[in-house]
């Protein structure tokens, strides 16, 4: 054990109900929206690949040369409205909203900056606007907040010198002032997702990733703070040098994800993970044809897959500069929550379920210890294999959209065969079942209900 002033504050997953919220939500939703939408990618004639959101680095472009894009943010689609009944309809029950990306461009009016929303011709506070209509659709809100601002000259990447380690701590002041404003104009916020927190200059500083986060914690009870933020007295990040994880959750998981088999350490703590649906685009792209589009069934994939191992998922839309969202991100949205109303059972509320992965799929299991096998595979075998725990045997199974019976043969101790439904579903499915735990079993399971 290593003293530390500014390491993990808690040993375990958090159990008040605002973090089993954050938990049961499990399907969220990024909103990637500054002023990197109006280029599109594209600077002085020239498409760069790579994350539209970071065009300012690509490009090489001064920061005052960036900010004059200002003059031309007028979101006149903008519909908070419009945005918050999608995400309701994609089945989201949170999103993720960047406050501030690394450009520093803030999506509310904030007094301790020039570069707001209040300073551009479309005037309106989209932050609060976004807030209101997310909650009113019965959606949390979680802030997205770059430490890292691109716009700000007192920023440094390292310190190396009393000039820097005195402009540093004016940032860290501003950074305060911002986080503030943030918890005082819109206190309904339930999440704080901390960016930008890589450069040396933070890693520094741990003290003052345990001071944000225990502000924030201060004023808004319940409120919960990523592992990214954090930054030990060694500068070690997410998890501290005794290897305690800070923050609430990990998140580190950005467009990729834990194997479900030599991870499964992740079971032990509640993690997020993110992603995009081109290869690497979370701000508005003009030219998704240079990358591959995951089809709806693959970002579906993704979902389960996080649930299944006890973590959430954000799936990221970047909307375009005049305030509506591209024809793919629509259709996207709608092919989840097609999904997500026939067999969101299995993923709302639900967790990581002990099995062993099965190459046919994932499982969950619900909050009354019923387990779901979500099958992607259907084997020509026509026989799905399902190795249970020991003292786990299965009862029964059945359809979960239309209750059809489903035949299970044990095979050998603990192992069955589960047949595919009558009718191939000719989609991702879900199998329930109903397992009996024999006394004594050990692990989630003793409180399960039989
Ligand atoms: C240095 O590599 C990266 C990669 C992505 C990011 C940002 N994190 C994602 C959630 C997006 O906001 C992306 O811009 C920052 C630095």
């Amino acid at each position: 054990e290593i003293y530390l002033k500014y390491g993990a504050t808690n040993e375990g997953k958090r159990q008040d109900s605002a973090m089993q919220k954050f938990r049961d939500n499990r399907l969220g939703v990024f909103i990637h929206w500054g002023l990197y939408a109006i280029p599109g990618g594209e600077w002085n004639g020239k498409v760069y690949a790579g994350a539209a959101e970071w065009l300012k680095s690509w490009a090489k472009v001064p920061s005052n040369e960036w900010m004059q894009l200002m003059s031309q943010w007028n979101p006149t689609k903008f519909d908070a409205k419009k945005w918050a009944v999608m995400a309701k309809e994609m089945g989201a029950k949170y999103v993720k909203i960047t406050t501030k990306h690394h450009e520093g461009f803030c999506l509310w009016p904030s007094k301790y900056s020039k570069y707001t929303v209040a300073s551009t011709p479309y005037k309106r506070d989209l932050l609060g606007e976004m807030v209101k209509a997310y909650n009113e659709e019965g959606i949390d809100v979680h802030f997205y907040f770059s430490v890292m601002d691109w716009s700000n000259s007192d920023y440094r990447y390292d310190i190396k010198s009393q000039e820097d380690s005195i402009a540093f701590s004016r940032f860290l002041e501003f950074t305060d002032n911002q986080l503030k404003e943030l918890a005082a104009r819109y206190p309904t916020v339930k999440d704080f997702w901390f960016d930008g927190t890589w450069d040396a200059s933070i890693k520094k500083n741990g003290w003052w990733t345990a001071h944000a986060e225990q502000m924030l914690k201060e004023l808004l009870p319940g409120v919960t703070i990523n592992s990214r933020l954090r930054a030990d007295d060694k500068g070690k990040r997410h998890f501290d040098s005794n290897g305690r994880l800070m923050g609430d959750y990990e998140s580190g998981y950005e467009r990729r994800l834990p194997d479900p088999v030599q991870d499964l350490k992740v079971t032990q703590w509640d993690w997020e993970a993110c992603m995009t649906v081109p290869e690497n685009q979370w701000g508005y792209h003009k030219d998704w044809s240079l990358s591959y589009i995951k089809t709806p069934f693959e970002v579906i994939d993704r979902i389960v897959h996080a649930v299944s191992m006890g973590g959430n998922m954000v799936v990221n839309f970047g909307p375009q500069a005049d305030g509506d969202f591209r024809p793919e991100e629509k259709a996207l949205a709608t092919a989840i929550g097609k999904w997500m109303q026939c067999y969101g059972k299995a993923i709302y509320a639900c967790d990581y379920a002990e099995f062993d992965k099965q190459d046919w799929g994932y499982y969950t299991r619900g909050k009354n210890g019923e387990v779901y096998m979500i099958v992607f595979n259907q084997p020509y075998s026509e026989r799905l294999i399902v190795k249970t725990p020991k003292g786990i045997s299965i009862e029964q199974a059945s359809l979960l959209t239309t209750n059809e019976n489903i035949v299970v043969v044990e095979t050998t101790r603990n192992e069955y065969n589960v047949s595919v439904p009558q009718k191939n579903p000719g989609e991702p499915y879900v199998i329930q079942l109903k397992i009996r735990v024999a006394e004594g079993t050990k692990g989630v399971y003793k409180d399960a209900l039989t």
